[in-house]
């Protein structure tokens, strides 16, 4: 397959891969088609148009990301990636509600969640983030951490208690839901922060390097179930990595950031049919992709 980049503006493209009709599939016979992703694959999940953004330091001014004009279509998986200091976590940031830009805004679908730096928390409150780091709060058991974003919303106890039970089943937890996070392993523990940000049905799941700290066959596993649980959840998702692999084998498009201010560089569409397995690693395909992306790395230097 040749690889096709567009530069610039990325707007999901007309037809996704992510939009075949729904196909009953449990978990043991996971089809990677989507069963309850809503029915026009074009509709805009996450829209950024001309954000900029300048850190002011003791310093002087950095200029982290210049004119990112992004649009996810609604249960799109784009990966960013692009040199460490090129700004992903700045514009991860930014999307999540947690950074406000210099200039432009973020909408999700068409509802202004960053407009003129002002944030709206309904919208945000709407995202799932899942950093690096689990962040479970020690004291809680696992069902609690992951039912605690429903506790906060006021759902009743019998309530959350089922759909977080149901969620640790989605995320390959069953039989650790009473476990507390010191007896997990950090793959363990990422799935738990994955099942939590999924318990309100996030219309948009935001990940940095979820999986960054976790040894190579752990982050393999972990990519398949991502995989999984994105195709079953439908949800929009935004996911920074260092790994060009492990970004090719997760998105439906990929969008590379340049350093000194951050731009989008290119946006690759990554045609290969779902579900994906490791072995697809090993086709001629995704070489190619890797290895594009990689050069348009190394031009950089
Ligand atoms: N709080 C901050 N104050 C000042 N400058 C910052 C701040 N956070 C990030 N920067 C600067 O903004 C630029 C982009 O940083 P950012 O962390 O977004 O990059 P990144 O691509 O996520 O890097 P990495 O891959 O190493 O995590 C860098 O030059 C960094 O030094």
């Amino acid at each position: 397959m040749t690889q096709q980049t567009r530069t610039a503006t990325a707007t999901p493209p007309p037809t996704s891969p992510q939009a075949p009709p729904p196909t009953p599939a449990g978990p043991d016979e996971f089809d990677g088609r989507d069963t309850d992703r809503p029915g026009d694959p074009r509709a805009v999940g996450l829209r950024v148009a001309g954000v900029d953004k300048t850190y002011s330091t003791r310093r002087g001014d950095v200029h982290a990301l210049s004119d990112i004009d992004l649009e996810v279509g609604r249960g799109e998986f784009v990966s960013l990636v692009g040199r460490s200091g090129c700004g992903k976590t700045t514009l991860l940031r930014v999307l999540s509600g947690l950074l406000a830009p210099t200039a432009g805004t973020v909408e999700a679908g068409e509802r202004p969640a960053w407009v003129a730096g002002r944030r709206d928390d309904a919208v945000f409150a709407e995202f799932g983030l899942v950093f690096q780091e689990a962040n479970l709060f020690p004291w809680f058991t696992v069902v609690d951490n992951v039912a605690l974003p429903l506790k906060l919303r006021g759902v009743g106890r019998a309530e959350r208690r089922a759909r977080a039970t149901e969620l640790c089943a989605t995320v390959g937890l069953t039989g650790f839901e009473d476990s507390y996070p010191r007896e997990l392993s950090g793959g363990m523990r990422q799935r738990a922060a994955i099942a939590r940000a999924l318990a309100c049905d996030p219309s948009v799941l935001l990940m940095d390097e979820p999986f960054g700290a976790l040894d190579a066959m752990t982050r393999d596993r972990m990519n398949l179930e991502l995989q999984h649980i994105h195709a079953v959840s439908g949800t929009t998702v935004v996911f920074v990595t260092h790994s060009i692999s492990e970004a090719v084998f997760l998105a439906d498009r990929v969008v590379l950031l340049t350093p000194r201010p951050g731009r989008i560089r290119s946006v690759t569409p990554i045609d290969l049919p779902r579900p994906r397995s490791v072995e697809v690693e090993a086709t001629a395909e995704f070489g190619e992709l890797v290895v594009g992306l990689r050069r348009q790395l190394d031009e950089e230097d």
